[in-house]
């Protein structure tokens, strides 16, 4: 059967509630060598947040100020940024906010689009509401895939909803280029927005953030060479900080992208005023739970959705049932949540066909945990931080190391800033964490990802040679560096 938008009928074998990137690999592993049907039900653009709003957009705008920042870091090289033209990149980019082309590939790969918003109503149905108010009621035969993502989360600030403040969609689907933004959140949205706002020509960027440290999830290295570069930008950096009470005239719903009405005066914590002509708040997200109908199935709507290994929803019987993305809150990232697809579509798959004994699980790739902020310097993470190491229990040693002190950042960079660090399982003699900061790093995240997951004993990392002169001259380093640390505890004892 050829697949089709909106379908004339009312049972698939596979139903993914929101059509995501992640929602749209379940559909596929589900079906691909299963011969079973599946279904999207989308309520706005098939592609979802990141595609639109979130990881493409922010990208975009966020590599034309690299590539003018590098210039400006090369002697005898300039490069100039046109913030309209910056714009309309980010616009072809995002494809105009048009899916037609993420559509034409579910049809293309049998899976069937149906449009409108979806809620369970028991075991294995939804009520679809369409656009123009009908409803229908879809059954699946084998699963229900949860994939309706996540919104901005909006603190009780007196006065800051009543202004209008941009969240992440503004400022990833900015129109125009306000003089002076104050963005509230030290995490990866408010450094990365911070990032591009300043590039694309906003004069004044303050940052408040109630953190000792910026991007406080990461090794704290990360946040300090971040702030550094914010700084020497002109950032305003204010740590430690909340606010207390927000004041706009004439707040206005003027659109995403658009400034939400007149100046914002804002009043911190410690009684300082910022006055900005647009407020971005970044600080967190919710679940899109409250809504979709969780309570017919006994589940508590409104919060991040438990799920075990096969991505199976934790206190549902049956098997049926199945949260993938940042619904299910196990990291907030595209590439995690289309992992968590493959493994939930094929666990759907192999119990189709009744081979249960074979399902596949998704506790390794969580062990990897790769994410790219990509601010100036980049920060790049994979695995545990010394910290979360030690909390978990491990005997770790830590190695850390200069990424100027390399030949392949020098020349990436004359002044080149960054710093890498190594968590090693002293047990086992494995990387369990690895962190890069600084120009270019990006790539490296991978070559971490690969010896944690796969468990590689540093032994065999000796014989991993890497090119010279590259940033990848990184492991050598930590390696030699480990290597002098262990003779002289050697020598000590
Ligand atoms: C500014 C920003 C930049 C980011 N950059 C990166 C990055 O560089 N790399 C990275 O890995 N991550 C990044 N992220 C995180 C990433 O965007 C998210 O982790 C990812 O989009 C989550 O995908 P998801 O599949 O959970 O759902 P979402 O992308 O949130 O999509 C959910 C879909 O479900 C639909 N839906 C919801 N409810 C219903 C319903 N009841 N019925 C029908 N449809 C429904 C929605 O319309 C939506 O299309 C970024 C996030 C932000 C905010
Ligand atoms: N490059 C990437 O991988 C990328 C880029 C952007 C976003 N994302 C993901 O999207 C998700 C959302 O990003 P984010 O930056 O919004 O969240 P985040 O969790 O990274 O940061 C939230 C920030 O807001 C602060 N905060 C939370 N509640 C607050 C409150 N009530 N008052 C004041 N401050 C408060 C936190 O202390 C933190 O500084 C993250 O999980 C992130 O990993 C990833």
């Amino acid at each position: 059967m050829t697949a089709s938008v909106d379908p004339d009928r009312s049972t698939w074998d596979v139903v993914v509630l929101g059509g995501a990137a992640a929602g749209e690999n379940a559909a596929q592993y589900a079906s691909q060598f299963s011969g079973l049907s599946s279904v999207l039900v989308e309520n706005s653009l098939v592609g979802g947040e990141c595609s639109y709003w979130a990881c493409m957009p922010s990208k975009a705008l966020l590599r034309p100020v690299e590539v003018v920042d590098a210039a400006a870091h090369l002697p005898g090289v300039s490069a100039g940024l046109e913030a309209a033209e910056v714009l309309a990149l980010r616009d072809r980019v995002v494809n105009h906010r048009d899916d037609t082309s993420q559509i034409s590939w579910a049809l293309s790969t049998g899976i069937d689009v149906v449009r409108g918003y979806g809620r369970l109503s028991g075991e294995r149905t939804l009520v679809v509401t369409h656009p123009d108010g009908s409803t229908r009621t879809v059954t699946a035969e084998h699963a229900v895939v949860v994939d309706t993502g996540s919104r901005p989360s909006v603190p009780d600030v007196p006065g800051l909803r009543a202004a209008l403040p941009w969240t992440s969609r503004d400022v990833t689907s900015m129109e125009e280029v306000p003089r002076r933004v104050l963005i509230l959140g030290g995490g990866v949205v408010a450094c990365e927005a911070a990032t591009w706002l300043r590039g694309l020509g906003v004069d004044e960027v303050s940052l408040v953030y109630r953190d000792r440290h910026l991007l406080a999830r990461q090794e704290p290295f990360a946040g300090t060479l971040v702030a550094q570069t914010l700084q020497d930008s002109g950032v305003r950096l204010y740590p430690e900080r909340n606010l207390a009470q927000v004041k706009r005239a004439d707040p206005r719903d003027t659109g995403h992208g658009h400034v939400h009405g007149g100046e914002v005066s804002v009043t911190l914590d410690d009684g300082a005023t910022v006055v900005a002509d647009e407020i971005v708040v970044a600080t967190g997200r919710v679940p899109n739970t409250d809504d979709i109908g969780l309570e017919t199935v006994g589940l508590r709507p409104g919060g991040y959705i438990g799920v075990d290994d096969q991505q199976c929803v934790e206190g549902v019987s049956g098997n049926w049932l199945y949260a993938i993305g940042d619904v299910c809150g196990r990291a907030l990232l595209t590439h995690m949540g289309k992992y968590q697809a493959r493994i939930a579509g094929e666990a759907i798959a192999a119990r189709a066909r009744g081979s249960s004994a074979e399902l596949p699980s998704s506790a390794a790739g969580h062990v990897g945990l790769p994410q790219v902020v990509f601010t100036d310097p980049e920060v790049g993470s994979a695995g545990m931080t010394e910290q979360q190491a030690r909390a978990a229990g491990k005997d770790v040693e830590i190695v850390e190391y200069d990424l100027a002190a390399l030949a392949g950042t020098y020349v990436l960079r004359p002044d080149y800033r960054g710093r890498a660090k190594l968590v090693v399982d002293r047990a086992d003699d494995v990387v369990l964490g690895a962190t890069f900061v600084g120009t270019g790093i990006a790539e490296l995240v991978h070559s971490a990802t690969t010896a944690i997951v796969g468990r590689i004993p540093l032994s065999t990392l000796w014989h991993v040679v890497p090119s010279y002169p590259t940033v990848s001259e990184i492991w050598l380093r930590l390696l030699e560096t480990l290597r002098a640390q262990r003779h002289q505890d050697d020598d000590r004892a």
